[in-house]
């Protein structure tokens, strides 16, 4: 299983569509469009955040379950940054301590059950997306979903400047597979062919290192 990592908007589904169709596997994306708590969480973050996190978290798991079956499918989001956006979302006040508890402990004993569903825990490959804020912006505006847009609500300006200042630290600490680092500034995969053909290049031949390609 190969999973993508990055902030909102930095392209992981849009890769997730490319490395699952070049490799001949299937991708497995978030549930953003027909989610039901994600717009109640935009319009009341204190209200929702909980709600929001145990969906996505059933969620992941499922989809989780489902990518393990074969080699080489593609996860749009790793299950460690949902942890990383709920701690983020407790420190700007919008979960109580409590809920963090049950969160963590919900989690820990979720993780413990993945190996059981399919003899191996870990991602084989972990492929981040950094992204500047410019463009993350620039791509949260092309696809237009209104509650993620700063026009409409400017205090999503500070939610993205957290979420972005957490993510290199949390790359840093990230050990739970190999990993690697894809710029969104350098490399354009979505519009440029010769930058889509060089990313997959560098994450076939991580695979190739790895041994699972
Ligand atoms: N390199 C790129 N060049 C131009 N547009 C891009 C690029 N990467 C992504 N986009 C566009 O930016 C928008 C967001 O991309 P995408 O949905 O793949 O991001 P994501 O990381 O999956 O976001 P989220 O975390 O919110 O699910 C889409 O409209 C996509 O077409
Ligand atoms: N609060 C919160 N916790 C999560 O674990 C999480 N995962 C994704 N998202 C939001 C970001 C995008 O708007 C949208 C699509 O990624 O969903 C999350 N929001």
């Amino acid at each position: 299983m190969i999973v993508l990592s990055g902030m909102i908007g930095a392209g992981k589904s849009s890769l997730a569509t490319l490395v699952s169709e070049h490799l001949g596997t299937k991708a497995f994306y978030e549930q953003v469009d027909d989610n039901p708590v994600l717009p109640l969480f935009y319009a009341d973050p204190k209200k929702y955040a909980f709600l929001l996190q145990i969906y996505f978290l059933n969620k992941r798991f499922a989809s989780i379950k489902q990518a393990l079956a074969d080699d080489n499918n593609v996860l749009d989001r790793s299950i460690y940054e949902d942890s990383l956006f709920f701690h983020i979302n407790a420190d700007m006040g919008r979960a109580t301590d409590q809920e963090v508890k049950v969160y963590d402990e919900l989690l820990d004993n979720m993780m413990e059950e993945l190996p059981y569903a399919a003899h191996k825990k870990a991602p084989d490959l972990l492929v981040h997306l950094d992204v500047s804020y410019d463009k993350m912006l620039e791509h949260i505006q092309k696809r237009g979903r209104s509650y993620e847009l700063p026009e409409n609500d400017p205090s999503l300006i500070d939610y993205y400047h957290n979420l972005l200042g957490r993510y290199d630290q949390w790359y840093a600490d990230y050990h739970y597979s190999p990993k690697m680092k894809i710029s969104c500034d350098e490399y354009d995969f979505v519009e440029n062919e010769h930058d889509r053909a060089k990313v997959l290049k560098l994450i076939d031949e991580k695979l190739k290192e790895r041994g699972t390609l």
